[in-house]
């Protein structure tokens, strides 16, 4: 009987999800809990090689074999990291899963929300976040934030056009709207202090804490 977690953070690029993925991560650890902080595509070495082939842009996968990656990636990190996790009673704190895939796999492109999600059912067994950050902000103060980290280097993905990424971005408010047990919608404005404050506000009564 799993007592940890699962906890993830989703959002449009350079948003803040892993700077409060790991803001996250270390106030649990504090607390004395046992914490897998991890990342999509990514967090398993195998997971971590599909990442490289996605986002490189030496690759030009198509819609599907972009969406199979995705799955395939998840798959290997759900099974070796983050369901052995879970079975040994930690809290998984993810940058990015299955919605990421929903919102910019099916909602930037013609892929329907169900061929996503039994991609994950065969890969992953279905599994689904407890509690899903989804963060906003403006797009200038997230824009200046990414020139700052990344200057002009974008990856295969991070470079799409803008009316692609205003898909996605529409794609993720849809899904909080349909499960509001599951999302909770963050304000990403402001000092990364207090943008956790308002992460660990919901996450406290979890910990019997008032937050
Ligand atoms: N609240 C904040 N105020 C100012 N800068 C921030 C804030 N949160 C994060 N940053 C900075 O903005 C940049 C992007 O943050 P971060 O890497 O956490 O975003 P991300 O959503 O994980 O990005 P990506 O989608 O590329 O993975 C980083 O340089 C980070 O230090
Ligand atoms: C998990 C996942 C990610 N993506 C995209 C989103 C980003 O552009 C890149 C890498 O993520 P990062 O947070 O910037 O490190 O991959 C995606 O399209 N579909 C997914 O399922």
């Amino acid at each position: 009987m799993s007592s940890g977690r699962f906890i993830t953070f989703e959002g449009g690029e350079g948003v803040g999800k892993s700077t409060q993925a790991r803001m996250l991560a270390d106030i649990l650890r504090a607390r004395g809990l046992g914490v897998l902080l991890t990342r999509e595509p990514g967090g398993t070495p195998g997971a971590e090689a599909i990442r490289t082939l996605l986002l490189d842009k030496q690759y030009d996968w198509d819609a599907r074999a972009e969406a199979l990656l995705f799955a395939a990636a998840r798959s290997d990190h759900v099974n070796h990291a983050i369901r052995p996790a879970l079975d040994r009673g930690d809290w998984v704190v993810c940058d990015r899963f299955i919605d990421s895939s929903r919102a910019y796999q099916a909602g930037g492109s013609d892929l329907s929300d169900d061929a996503i999600l039994s991609m994950h059912t065969i890969g992953s067994h279905a599994l689904m976040p407890d509690v899903t950050f989804l963060l906003y902000a403006e797009t200038d103060d997230v824009a200046a934030r990414l020139a700052a980290r990344d200057g002009d280097e974008t990856d295969r993905i991070g470079g799409r056009s803008a009316p692609y990424h205003a898909r996605v971005a529409a794609r993720f408010r849809d899904l909080a709207a349909m499960d509001p047990e599951r999302f909770v919608l963050i304000d990403a404005s402001g000092t990364m202090d207090i943008v956790h404050e308002r992460v660990w506000r919901a996450i406290a009564p979890l910990l019997g804490e008032g937050g």
